[in-house]
Order: C-alpha cells, then sequence, then structure tokens
C-alpha cells in the first residue's frame, strides 16, 4: 500500500470501523453454499421433499453444532445436505445466501459446490449446477450481486472418482471457472489429486485448495508446487514454516482465511489467538471468508466484526486492505475489479 494512503487510513478512528466494515464493498471467494443452509431451511426443504432427518427441531439440531474439529463439522454438514434433491432446492439454497451477501456489501462471490455429495446420492450433476447457475444470474439482476462457481472435490474419496466427477461435469464447462479441493484434511494430501488438477488446468479451469486449516504447513507447499493451485483456501498453519509464510509473502499469493470457521473447528481456542492480524502485518495477501456461514455463527460482516473485534490491533488500514486483497484475489475481470476498487475509495474517503 502506497505510504500517502496508509497514513492517511491510519489516522481515521475506530470508532468508524463498524460503518466501514459495513458499507465497504467486498469479495467473498471462500463460502460451501451447502454451509449456507440454516437449520430453518433444512427443516423446511425436509418437508417439502419428504426427506427424515435424525433431528427432532430447529433447535435441536442447531444445539448440535458443537464442534471439536473439521471432522465433527463435516458429518453434520453431509447429513444436512441430504435435504437438497430438486433443481428448485439448490435454487432456493443460493439464493437465501446471496440475499445475506448483498446484505454485507458482497458485490462478487465465488462459491464453493460439492457434487459428489449429491451424485453419490442420485441426483444429476445437472440438476446441482442448473438450479446454482439460475440463482447466479438472478442474483447478478435482481441484487446487483455477482458470482461464480468452483467445483470441488472431496479429498476423502478417490482421484478415480474426482476425475470421473470432471468428467461428468465437463458437459457444462461454461458454468464453473474453477476446482477446488475440500473435506478432510488430514491422511489426504494434495499429491493424491494431481493428475485431476492437470487435467483441470490442461482445460484453463481457476484452482485452489484447501491446505493448512487442519493439515501441515507441507499440505500449502504442496499445493502450491504440485497442484499449482492460485490461491490458498484457509493457509492459516503456515506460520509453521517460517521460510514458507515469507514465500508466500513474496508471491503474494492469496489466503482465503475463515475467522469464525476457525474458532468453531478449534484451529484456534479465540479470536485473540488467530493469526490474520500477523499475516496481514507479514505482508500475505490474506482475505477474510465465511466458509460454512449457517454453521460457525455468521456471514461476511460477522466475520469481519469478530476479526475487529477480538483483535485490537487493526484498524481502518487493516479493513481496506483486506477488502482491496478480496477484489484484487477475486477471478474476476479486471474492469469489474477496478469499479469496485473505486467503490472502495469512496467509503474510506468519506471518513475520517
Ligand atoms: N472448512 C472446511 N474445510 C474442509 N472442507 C470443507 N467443506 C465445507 N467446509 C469445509
Ligand atoms: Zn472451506
Amino acid at each position: 500500500m502506497p505510504l500517502e494512503l496508509a497514513s492517511r487510513l491510519d489516522k481515521i478512528g475506530r470508532d468508524e470501523l463498524p460503518r466501514l466494515l459495513r458499507d465497504m464493498p467486498k469479495c467473498e471467494l471462500h463460502i460451501h453454499i451447502e454451509g449456507s443452509l440454516e437449520p430453518e431451511l433444512i427443516f423446511a426443504l425436509a418437508q417439502r421433499n419428504g426427506v427424515a432427518l435424525a433431528y427432532p427441531s430447529v433447535e435441536a439440531l442447531r444445539d448440535a453444532y458443537a464442534f471439536t474439529d473439521l471432522q465433527s463439522f463435516l458429518d453434520i454438514y453431509y447429513a444436512g445436505a441430504s435435504v437438497l434433491l430438486k433443481e428448485e432446492d439448490f435454487f432456493d439454497m443460493a439464493m437465501a445466501y446471496f440475499r445475506k451477501a448483498a446484505a454485507d456489501n458482497v458485490v462478487h462471490a465465488e462459491l464453493f459446490f460439492d457434487p459428489q455429495t449429491h451424485t453419490d446420492r442420485g441426483v444429476p450433476f445437472k440438476t446441482v449446477i442448473d438450479g446454482l447457475t439460475r440463482a447466479s444470474e438472478t442474483a447478478q439482476r435482481e441484487l446487483g450481486l455477482s458470482s461464480a462457481l468452483i467445483l470441488c472435490f472431496l479429498r476423502h474419496l478417490s482421484e478415480e472418482a474426482a476425475l470421473a466427477t470432471l468428467e461428468e461435469a465437463l458437459p457444462y464447462r461454461d458454468q464453473f471457472i474453477g476446482v477446488g479441493l475440500d473435506s478432510s484434511e488430514r491422511g489426504h494430501p494434495p499429491e493424491k489429486f494431481a493428475r485431476v488438477f492437470a487435467r483441470c488446468r490442461e482445460l484453463g479451469l481457476h484452482l485452489v485448495a484447501h491446505a493448512g486449516e487442519e493439515g501441515p504447513a507441507e499440505y500449502i507447499e504442496t499445493a502450491l508446487d504440485l497442484l499449482k493451485v492460485e490461491r490458498i483456501d484457509h493457509g492459516v498453519r503456515c506460520v509453521e514454516k517460517p521460510a514458507l509464510v515469507e514465500r508466500l509473502a513474496a508471491e503474494q499469493v492469496p489466503l482465503t482465511v475463515c475467522p469464525l470457521s476457525n474458532i468453531k473447528l478449534c484451529v484456534f481456542s479465540s479470536m485473540d489467538q488467530h493469526n490474520i492480524g500477523a499475516l496481514l502485518e507479514a505482508g500475505l495477501k490474506v482475505t477474510v471468508n465465511s466458509d460454512d456461514p449457517a454453521y460457525f455463527g455468521g456471514y461476511m460482516n460477522e466475520n469481519f466484526d469478530a476479526v475487529f473485534n477480538g483483535l485490537p490491533q487493526l484498524g481502518p488500514r487493516h479493513a481496506y486492505q483486506l477488502a482491496l486483497n478480496s477484489i484484487e484475489a477475486s477471478f474476476a475481470s479486471d474492469e469489474a475489479k477496478s469499479a469496485w476498487v473505486e467503490k472502495l475509495d469512496r467509503v474510506f474517503a468519506d471518513a475520517g
């Protein structure tokens, strides 16, 4: 950031933060759309589709959201997704998310979706992607919110299964912009998916992967070197290798950090222990995201509020940097990015 801009932003009082965090335009780059299914919608879709749930009420389901690690969350997350059967279900789920995102001044969202969670239950790939695409087009038209889809392979399944999913997805190639890697990280290193990522690269798809959430810092390195990803999802365990931190800063590799998720899944014990401030100060291209907002206690602005309330050393300059990083790290066009940066500058010009 130019020194002149930094010193101007440092003169803005911390009391302006609530407004700035709310009003600043931002991109969301790490949201699993199935993780936006609120308990109320899970119950409504279960009733609409005649699906039996293991919990008697919305309250009982929400009470079960006491996670001890990633796997304890994933078990409940996959059970919640079992209510999604029809195109309309995927549409309704995504529209509910887009409305919340627009209210948080998210101008662009890149949505992960997990096709294998649905195709393995007999739901056609077309049903999933058509529902999400129709929601994305509706959000652009009705909310002015830009979005794109990123297909995630489930890393607890085999690479053969990922390759078969890619084949199934190819007729819809123009409906998604990239691929990612999610689900249980430990014991499923990036290299397990080297062939399918190489194929996606040949196809001109954008590449991202979860790495260094629960898994070791080495997974970040192998995701970069073997899978050739453009962004790292989470990546907070990079601090365990100082040379890797230096590399991430030098190469400006975006990290899509998910603060509330990290607390809920016990990656950090509390927000004052989170390393997002340290990573920002070290010059890494860090962004703030919600991951699975229906499960982790908040959407984008709740994540920003939690970070700035938990880490008093962060101020308006950091808020600006996080919003700018999210715009720059997105896969949107340069033209769209310039327009959002102008908007961001206007919000901060009004402060101080
Ligand atoms: N935080 C997360 N990590 C890995 N896989 C996920 N799938 C949904 N949320 C996830
Ligand atoms: Zn995630």
